[in-house]
């Protein structure tokens, strides 16, 4: 089978943060760098994809999407439209399929930007991807084949773990859940090391015991055959110290905080829909 056929070419618009991501995940699990375009405006994010990944980057969005059989939007939801109705005329009726990661913006309007009749995945990945360590919700309108759905799985899967949804509205919540995750759990691990410093220990000190505490409970609660919740308990000796700690974060609402703080991550992809998606 030839390259074309086992590897087709993939474009990659927009070498940001998470454009940057999947192509290092994809990069690293061994898709050939020569099948790879990528464009960016940013002279520097280009030359690190150069350099970096020995992949081609452009400044010009088209030349990157000639020939490719899948293109990955990676631009911010407020720029998406702008950027694409240049190529719309390229791509309508190609084989292309357009994989947008766009927060929000759903796929009737990529469609539509599109002059309709697109084969449109929406996927919401997360920046793990690039250590291989991501997780991807995905969507594909009517328009998508089969082949094409595989395609848009093996470039997500690259990343790490795809899980396709039937309903598009729920890429919504998987924005909530894992697309804004990584963040929340930064968050954590930060505040974690600014307690351990005020208690006593160094910066660094804090830095090394917080990062390796997150990094062995994310392991251990996937690696086990138990739930977080066994996995608290087991740490939880009554009448000892965790059971303090767990209680001041339950008083002080937590698990409240973080519902609110999802539901509110997922309001803010639908706000954006709202003003970015619509048909004006
Ligand atoms: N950062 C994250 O963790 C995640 C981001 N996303 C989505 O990924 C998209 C990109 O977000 P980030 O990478 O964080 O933003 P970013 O600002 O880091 O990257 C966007 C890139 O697009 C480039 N760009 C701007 N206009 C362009 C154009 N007309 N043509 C080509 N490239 C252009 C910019 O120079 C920049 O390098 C957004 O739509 C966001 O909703 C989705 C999941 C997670
Ligand atoms: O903050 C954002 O809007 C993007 C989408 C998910 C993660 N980052």
């Amino acid at each position: 089978m030839s390259d074309q056929t086992n590897h087709p070419r993939i474009a990659f618009i927009g070498c940001g943060n998470m454009g940057a991501s999947l192509i290092g995940g994809l990069v690293t699990s061994g898709y050939p760098a020569n099948r790879i375009t990528a464009a960016d405006p940013d002279p520097e994010k280009r030359t690190v994809m150069v350099n970096r990944h020995g992949i081609a980057a452009y400044d010009d969005n088209a030349t990157a999407c000639a020939g490719a059989a899948a293109v990955v939007l990676a631009v911010k939801p407020q720029v998406l439209r702008e950027t694409l109705q240049p190529l719309a005329a390229r791509l309508r009726g190609s084989d292309t399929v357009i994989i947008s990661v766009a927060a929000g913006i759903d796929s009737a309007a990529i469609d539509r930007w599109l002059g309709g009749n697109a084969a449109v995945v929406r996927a919401m990945p997360n920046t793990p991807a690039l250590i291989g360590a991501g997780a991807t919700g995905l969507f594909a309108n009517d328009q998508v084949s089969s082949r094409q759905k595989q395609l848009a799985d093996t470039i997500m899967q690259a990343g790490g773990l795809t899980l396709w949804l039937t309903d598009e509205s729920l890429i919504d919540a998987v924005t909530a859940i894992s697309g804004s995750g990584p963040a929340y759990f930064f968050f954590f691990i930060e505040a974690l090391e600014h307690a351990g410093i005020e208690l006593g220990l160094t910066a660094e000190q804090a830095r090394q015991l917080a990062l390796q505490t997150a990094f062995g409970a994310a392991r251990m609660a996937h690696e086990s055959d138990v739930d977080a919740a066994a996995l608290r308990e087991r740490v939880t000796s009554p009448g000892g110290t965790t059971e303090q700690a767990l209680k001041q974060l339950s008083d002080g609402g937590l698990e409240n905080l973080i519902q609110q703080a999802a539901t509110a991550a997922r309001d803010r992809a639908r706000e954006l829909a709202a003003t970015l998606g619509g048909e004006s």
